[in-house]
Formats: C-alpha cells, sequence, structure tokens
C-alpha cells in the first residue's frame, strides 16, 4: 500500500487503531456498515494481518463451480459482458461471487494495471467475511444492501490496495442468490460506480423472474409511466394461482414479507382475486390498469407478454351460476406427496378431503410451521369450491380493532381513515372460494359472536352500511391452541366451537411424523429445481435427530441455505447451520470413524486426531480460520482434514 496522504485514509487508520485498543469507534471515522464488518470479521476470529492470497484454485473446482452454477451464470454474463464494455477503459474489474462468497465470474482481469486485483478476485476464491473479513462483496452478501469499501477498511492489510463496491443479487424466491462486484485500485480518484453496479444486478434479478417457466408474467409499479420499464415491479404466477418469484422491487411494492410463506396466493396478493386478475389481463393486457393490492396499495399491472392462455386458472364461477353446490364430487385433487407419506395422517386427510367436500367444517390444529395452511389449501384444491378463492386470514396478526373491518369489510365513510369507497372484507373476498380462518383460537371474543352468526345465517353486513349480502363460501379455521380447554377458561365461545370443529385434523410437529425422510426430499427438491440436489448421510443424519421447534418451515430454512451453501451438487453437514451440527456433528462424525477404533474401543492415533480436529471445529462454529488457528494448522491442511472426514466436499478457499 502507497503512503497514507488522504483525509479519509487518516481517519480510517485512526479508526482502526481504537479498533485494536478494543475502544468506541465514532461514526465519524469510518460508515457503519463497515464498523460492523470489522466487529464479524474479529468474532470470525481473523487478524489483520492473515493472507489469503496462496494456494491456487484448480481446474477441477473451477469447472466444479462452473457446473454448480451454471444457471446463475446464464443470467450473470450477458449483463456483466454489457457493463463492461460500458465501463469502456475505465479500468474495473468485475466479478459475481455466488452467495456463500466464492468468486464465480470475472471481468478485466487481464489488464495488467489490475493484476493485483485480479489476484484477489480469483474465480474460486472465497471472499466472504468470515474467510476474508472486511471486503465490499461479503460485508454485501452479509447487509442485503450495496457496500463501498476502500483501502484500509478491508480488515486484512493484504487487500488493502483495492477499492470495491458491490451489490446483491437476490432470486425470484427473494433469496440471495450472489453480489456483483467491481473493483479497482484505492488510488484511483472516485468511485461513481454503484449506481450502474446496481442497475446490472437489478437487470440480472429481472432476467431470472422472466425466465421462470409456465408462468405468467406480470409488470407492476405506483406509476402507470414505470410499469414495463427496468425499474418496474416483475412477478410470475403459476396456472393454480401462486406466486412463482418476484423481482426485488415487486416484493417491495407488494409487501410480500408481510405475507405468511412464499406461496402466497395471488388471489390473496391482489384483492380482487385470481379470476377477475387474469379476466382484466385479457382485456387490457400489456396496457397497464390500477388494481387494489393485499396491503390497500393501488398499483398500475399489465401483461410482460402474451396474454394468459386458457390453461390458466379460470375466472372464479360463482358456485350456484356453475350449477355446483357444496357437497358436489370435489375437483380433481392437487396433489401433495409429501403430506400422504405419513399413514395415520394420511388417513386422517383422506377423511377430512371427504368431510369437507360434503359442507363439514374441518379445524386443523398444530404447532407453528406443521402446514395447517397448506393443509387448508389442500382442502381447497379438492373441494367443491376449488374454482374460486382461497383467502387466508391470520387472526393473531391483525390488531383486535382492525379484525372486524377486515373480515367483513366497510362502506364509504364508514369510520375516519376509512379508504374511499369502501372495501370489501376476506369473506366477501372469499364468496364462491374458501375462507381460511388461521388462529381462530386468538379472535377476540366480542367479536366471536358476529362470526358465529355470519356462519349460521351466510350473510353479512359490511360496517356502516345496511345492505346485507349474501355469502357461499367454506371455512376452513385453524389453531395452534387447545380450544376445549380455551371453551372451558371461558375464552372462547361454546357455540363457536361447535360450529367450526365438524372434523379436527391435528397435523403432527415434525420430530413426530414417520415420513420425514420423504418429506426432506421432496422440500429439497423444490429447493434445488431445476437443478438436482443430494444430502451426504452425515447430514440426513443430522436432519433426522434435530428436535425442529419450527417444525417444516425450519426444516424448508435449513434446505434452502444448504442449497444455496452446497458444493458439487451436494449438502453436507458443513452447510447446515451451526445450532444443528452442534447437537448432531460429534456422534455422527464418531460414526464416521467407527472402523478407526480398536476392537477393545480404545482409539486408535488417527481416531485421536480426528475428534480433535472436529471437536475444534465444532467448537468455533465451522469457522475454518479460527479452528486452524487454534490448531497451529495451515487452512488448507484443515481443509484436507475435514474433507478425509467427509465434512467438507467443496473446494478450498484460501
Ligand atoms: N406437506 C407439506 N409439503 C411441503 N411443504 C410444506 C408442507 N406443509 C408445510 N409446508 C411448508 O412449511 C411452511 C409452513 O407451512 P404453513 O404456513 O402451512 O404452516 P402453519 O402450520 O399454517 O404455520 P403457522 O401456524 O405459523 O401459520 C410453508 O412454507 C409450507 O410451504
Amino acid at each position: 500500500m502507497g503512503p497514507v496522504h488522504t483525509d479519509f485514509d487518516t481517519k480510517v487508520l485512526h479508526a482502526r487503531r481504537l479498533l485494536r485498543e478494543g475502544r468506541d469507534i465514532p461514526p465519524s471515522l469510518v460508515a457503519d456498515e463497515v464498523q460492523r464488518s470489522w466487529s464479524r470479521s474479529l468474532g470470525h476470529g481473523l487478524r489483520e494481518s492473515d493472507q489469503i492470497l496462496f494456494n491456487p484454485v484448480s481446474a477441477a473446482q473451477l469447472r466444479r463451480l462452473d457446473e454448480t452454477h451454471r444457471v446463475l451464470l446464464t443470467h450473470v454474463e450477458p449483463e456483466m459482458q454489457r457493463l463492461f464494455t460500458a465501463l469502456g477503459n475505465a479500468r474495473w474489474m468485475l466479478a459475481c461471487l455466488e452467495a456463500r462468497g466464492t468468486v464465480i465470474k470475472t471481468l478485466g482481469g487481464q489488464d495488467q494495471e489490475l493484476r493485483d486485483i485480479a489476484t484477489v478476485l480469483h474465480p474460486g476464491r472465497n471472499l466472504s467475511e468470515n474467510v476474508a473479513g472486511t471486503s465490499a462483496p461479503g460485508c454485501a452478501l452479509e447487509e442485503r444492501r450495496p457496500v463501498i469499501v476502500r483501502g484500509s477498511e478491508h480488515f486484512l492489510e493484504e487487500i488493502h490496495m483495492c477499492a470495491c463496491a458491490a451489490v446483491p443479487i437476490f432470486n425470484p424466491s427473494g433469496d440471495l442468490a450472489g453480489v456483483l462486484n467491481a473493483s479497482r485500485h484505492h488510488h484511483a480518484p472516485s468511485i461513481g460506480i454503484l449506481e450502474p453496479l446496481a442497475l446490472t444486478a437489478r437487470a440480472i434479478e429481472n432476467r431470472m423472474v422472466d425466465a421462470l417457466p409456465d408462468a405468467l408474467h406480470l409488470r407492476l409499479h405506483y406509476s402507470a409511466e414505470l410499469v414495463g420499464t427496468p425499474m418496474c415491479g416483475l412477478l410470475a404466477i403459476s396456472r393454480d394461482g401462486r406466486l412463482l418469484g418476484a423481482n426485488p422491487l415487486a416484493r417491495q411494492l407488494l409487501e410480500l414479507d408481510l405475507l405468511p410463506g412464499i406461496e402466497q396466493c395471488a388471489q390473496t396478493v391482489f384483492q380482487c382475486g385470481l379470476g377477475p386478475l387474469l379476466d382484466m389481463l385479457r382485456k387490457h393486457g400489456r396496457t397497464p390498469s390500477p388494481l387494489h393490492c393485499h396491503n390497500g396499495v393501488r398499483l398500475h399491472v399489465c401483461l410482460a407478454g402474451d396474454a394468459p392462455p386458457r390453461t390458466f386458472t379460470t375466472p372464479s364461477p360463482r358456485p350456484a351460476a356453475a350449477g355446483m353446490a357444496a357437497g358436489a364430487a370435489p375437483a380433481a385433487r392437487a396433489s401433495t406427496p409429501s403430506m400422504l407419506a405419513d399413514p395415520k395422517l394420511s388417513l386422517r386427510i383422506h377423511q377430512a378431503e371427504r368431510a369437507f367436500a360434503r359442507g363439514i367444517p374441518v379445524l386443523i390444529g398444530g404447532e407453528t410451521g406443521t402446514g395447517k395452511e397448506v393443509l387448508a389449501h389442500h382442502l381447497h384444491d379438492g373441494g367443491p369450491r376449488a374454482s374460486g378463492p382461497f383467502v387466508a386470514i391470520n387472526c393473531s396478526a391483525i390488531p383486535s380493532g382492525l379484525i372486524e373491518s377486515e373480515l367483513f369489510g366497510y362502506d364509504d365513510g364508514a369510520f375516519t381513515g376509512a379508504r374511499r369507497g369502501g372495501m370489501a372484507g376476506r369473506f366477501e373476498q372469499a364468496n364462491g372460494g374458501t375462507l381460511f380462518l388461521d388462529e381462530i383460537g386468538d379472535m377476540p371474543l366480542e367479536l366471536q359472536a358476529r362470526l358465529l352468526r355470519v356462519l349460521q345465517e351466510r350473510t353479512l353486513t359490511r360496517l356502516g352500511s345496511t345492505r346485507s349480502i349474501a355469502l357461499d363460501c367454506s371455512v376452513i379455521c385453524a389453531t395452534h391452541r387447545d380450544l376445549a380447554r380455551r371453551v372451558a377458561s371461558g375464552e372462547f365461545r361454546e357455540d363457536l366451537y361447535y360450529r367450526v370443529n365438524g372434523l379436527r385434523v391435528t397435523l403432527p410437529a415434525l420430530r413426530e411424523r414417520s415420513d420425514l425422510d420423504a418429506l426432506i426430499d421432496h422440500l429439497l427438491a423444490r429447493e434445488a429445481a431445476p437443478a438436482t440436489l443430494t444430502l451426504s448421510p452425515a447430514a440426513r443424519d443430522c436432519l433426522r435427530r434435530h428436535d425442529w421447534p419450527g417444525n417444516i418451515r425450519e426444516l424448508q430454512q435449513v434446505l434452502r441455505l444448504g442449497a444455496a451453501l452446497a458444493e458439487a451438487g451436494c449438502i453436507d453437514l458443513v452447510h447446515l447451520p451451526s445450532e444443528l451440527t452442534g447437537t448432531c456433528a460429534i456422534p455422527q462424525a464418531a460414526a464416521l470413524h467407527e472402523p478407526a477404533r480398536h476392537a477393545d474401543g480404545s482409539s486408535t492415533l488417527q481416531q485421536t486426531e480426528a475428534d480433535a480436529v472436529l471437536a475444534a471445529f465444532l467448537h468455533h462454529n465451522g469457522n475454518v480460520s479460527a479452528t486452524a488457528r487454534a490448531l497451529g494448522i495451515a487452512r488448507a491442511t484443515l481443509y484436507r482434514k475435514l474433507r478425509s472426514y467427509g465434512l467438507f466436499t467443496g473446494p478450498t478457499d484460501a
């Protein structure tokens, strides 16, 4: 690094001194995100003098990286190339890193002036914070937002010559797909790259959504003029009205994170329901039309491509008009194989299907994340009103003062702050389909009487209105509470309890299910699609042993993480969260090495070493640098050992 002569360098070096002395760093010295990243780097056991620029990556490792990230690269390469060309001779080196921090694509590394930068951004090198400390790509992956890191802001002295800007890339499910990074020498004038970099990341995200097959592609924005520009929201909807993917702007505009799960129904997102949405799209095609969304916001929406084919779910015919009534034969049932592999559960679900088809109310019980909403949707899909909307409302997630208007709707001027023109409540939105009342046990007592009346009379009156509206919808309720006990304690009306509890299905906790393996495979295939992924025997064993307090939702998150971190198409123990491996890796690792023990049970030297290495590795939460330091061996040696124990399949990062 050259001599320190700028105000910036003086401030950063002062801040580093304070960091070394364990003192507070005033925010005027370095940006908050850099300070947080420094703290994380220290937490990973890194030292400023650590070196990462050795240990070249083999051609085989590079090939494997290319294969594993082929799909992402198809979207990244053309946009990176476009940016590179646009930057002309501005001398930036561009790199794309996958979600775990490994460089998978670079451009500009042949430039003689950027030779040392190219060594840092070498394909195959891991620049995640736990390996390389503070760097723009590592920090952007952690913070999930654009970051600039210059000169001595980098934690490792070895990379102080770089000035880097990085922007995260999100996949259509809203998860991190990777990060796009631009680097040059720290002494070069100003950075001015963030905006083109962000635009390129957006273009990559948009490509990923547009590439989702067999989907209806929508464009949306507050402003009709911006619909169809690169600045608008993109949404892909499946034939049965589920959201297949969205770009970050659509997620933000539609506040998708407020909705439960990632498989929200299009009719939960748009107040009108899927049928009217398809009607509108067929009528207006690529001309933006206003639509109200679940959060009350009005967006302009249009088609990105051709009109939705007739094979997409058709507009909801009202059962009466379609000559269908409650009790008619169920429609073709959507297959949910993962739900039916447990024989006891499967029997109960078949009973629920038959009861629901005959208009008997089904009450679903079970801990959070056991799939109550998935089962409700499954019943709807096979029920008499399958062609109508499925509308879900979580009674515990809405402030008690708002539940009444949410459920029953209101008329123009019903109360201060009411939307002009009034609003249809969830009951009305579900007319012709199914209303799913989640966490019914949390419904305030005073509203229970009103709900009971609506269920019995099958009519409702909006708040502030005298007009009664006929209702024809199925209702499914769910709760994680013991409703009978709530009845006994006077917190739940007995008459309502009998009205909603025609047949009760209690979904077992994941730790009690006999079909855990089938469920793992099902979810893994879903997470990996369109690629395929396997689980190493050690990782599968670890998943079997875990207690799963969060049930299927937790399992799904763990597999999603595993899928993001997996190397060479296989999720191994090191790709699972330390909360899981911490409880099961040692017995599993010991099992892996069982043959190395003597017949009398005493350990061989090799086994003792393996146990010590694994114990240190787990103690340091899987942090390779810290483990290697604690053991007094090189990181490359540690990787070699971990690989020989079957605990690491990826390329060496350092
Ligand atoms: N049988 C299943 N097959 C595949 N995925 C499932 C299944 N059941 C649940 N899931 C997944 O698990 C997550 C939680 O499911 P769901 O929202 O239905 O649970 P829940 O019991 O309603 O949770 P909560 O009580 O917190 O509302 C969802 O992301 C869903 O996709």
